[in-house]
């Protein structure tokens, strides 16, 4: 059957995926905020426009097809009603607390014919832009030192965590960042109202009014009825019980999901920052995330005796686990910069273990983790790489900026 979503893996070859191409919100990052939007740098807008262009036609020319969010949503805000809402919406999640502002800002933004809208929202509101805008309260005079209305969303080109597909269904994902919370309500808008999604029931495993949080960074899909899922600095246990309990309780395959325990950290942040497979036998890893003797905290969650109870197993061993439920021999775990005690970090910080499987044992990978890439060589892995130098400035890879709908089915 023909769905308009269906990833079963992580590696089957790829059909369709969503990306965004970074736009002006990039320009209206500052030193000031930088922090809080989830940046270590500033990227140079046309060379990060150009790299990621290259990145798409890289798909492309393997016979991907590569859609965009901005044309997905502007496409989803095909009534004047639908387009009102999203405003409204986007207004209600962005504080936008100045009673008469919200109006004013709402007018100001339906004033652009839906695309440009689009872009203006992922770009931001600067205060100065809205000159009509009387500040009338004392609060609105002494908080005006703050630029925006609406901040911009330079998050956006990882469109790996707002939402992720499993199965033929999606999870619509709760951001654990303010910065990037009101990034999932784009999703939600282009599967209910897309003409290439809407009425087509996609199951919805896990919504973003949950009240935990889950990104789609910590989602893996190891096979059919096999998911893995970080608990990391942005995804909780009980998000994870959750969306468990929902995959168990309605028609989905899946019928285990491993809990895989990550240090809380910033260059840690989702599992696929440190682990993502590439191959039926074959991961990468970082080192880091085991302790000397090889072992950490892994949770087996399966049906429980009711509906509202899992089978927790603990687990300590990530190879044999993982040799266990994909029932495999062999497996080979490849470490991030051959486990050296300096190219293994530096190289994991700009996503040498954030790969993506464009089809078994093909991967697409960032040119500047060259010892990374060599070792997946050798270990007879196709790399294709792409460029880096202002894309890694946001901390994701190649598989962070992708967001797979479509993957073939493997054997
Ligand atoms: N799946 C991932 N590893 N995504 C990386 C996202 C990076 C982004 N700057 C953030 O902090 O949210």
């Amino acid at each position: 059957m023909n769905h308009v979503l269906n990833v079963t893996s992580e590696i089957g070859k790829l059909r369709t995926v969503l990306l965004h191409r970074p736009g002006q919100e990039v320009e209206n990052l500052t030193p000031e905020y930088l922090q809080k939007l989830l940046f270590d740098d500033i990227p140079y807008l046309p060379i990060v426009q150009k790299e990621h262009d290259y990145f798409a036609q890289t798909l492309r020319d393997n016979g991907i097809e590569v859609l965009y969010l901005s044309t997905l949503l502007s496409e989803a805000l095909h009534t004047e009603e639908i387009k009102k809402q999203f405003v409204y919406d986007i207004l209600t999640e962005s504080k936008i607390s100045v009673d008469d502002s919200f109006y004013v800002i709402a007018d100001y933004l339906l004033s652009f014919d839906t695309s440009k809208m689009v872009e203006k929202i992922m770009a931001g509101v600067r205060k100065d832009e809205i000159e009509h805008m009387k500040k009338k309260h004392l609060y609105e005079i002494l908080t005006s030192h703050y630029p925006f209305y609406l901040d911009p969303m330079p998050n956006l080109y990882f469109t790996r965590d707002p939402s992720a597909v499993v199965g033929n269904g999606l999870t619509i994902n709760k951001m654990r960042e303010p910065a990037r919370q009101r990034e999932s309500l784009f999703m939600q808008y282009i599967v209910k109202y897309h003409p290439r999604f809407a009425n087509k029931d996609i199951p919805i495993w896990f919504n973003r009014d949950f009240e935990y949080p889950m990104e789609g960074g910590d989602e893996l899909v190891l096979s059919k009825d096999t998911i893995a899922i970080g608990i990391s600095a942005r995804t909780a246990a009980k998000s994870i019980e959750r969306f468990t309990l929902n995959l168990f309780h309605s028609q989905s395959d899946i019928k285990r999901v491993l809990a895989v325990e990550i240090p809380k950290s910033r260059a840690f942040m989702h599992l696929d920052t440190v682990f993502t497979m590439i191959d039926y036998d074959k991961f990468t890893i970082h080192s880091a995330i085991q302790d000397a003797d090889g072992k950490m905290d892994i949770y087996v969650l399966e049906k429980g005796p009711d509906n509202e109870t899992l089978n927790i197993t603990h687990k300590t061993n990530l190879l044999e686990t993982l040799k266990e439920v994909l029932g495999l021999k062999e497996i080979l775990l490849i470490p991030c910069g051959g486990g050296d005690m300096i190219a293994g970090p530096r190289e994991q910080w700009n996503d040498g273990s954030n790969t993506l499987a464009i089809a078994p044992g093909k991967v697409v990978t960032y040119d500047r983790n060259y010892v990374t890439n060599e070792l997946l060589r050798t270990n007879g892995v196709e790399v294709i790489e792409v460029l880096s130098s202002e894309l890694s400035r946001g901390r994701g890879g190649p598989r962070c900026m992708s967001m797979p709908l479509v993957r073939e089915a493997l054997d």
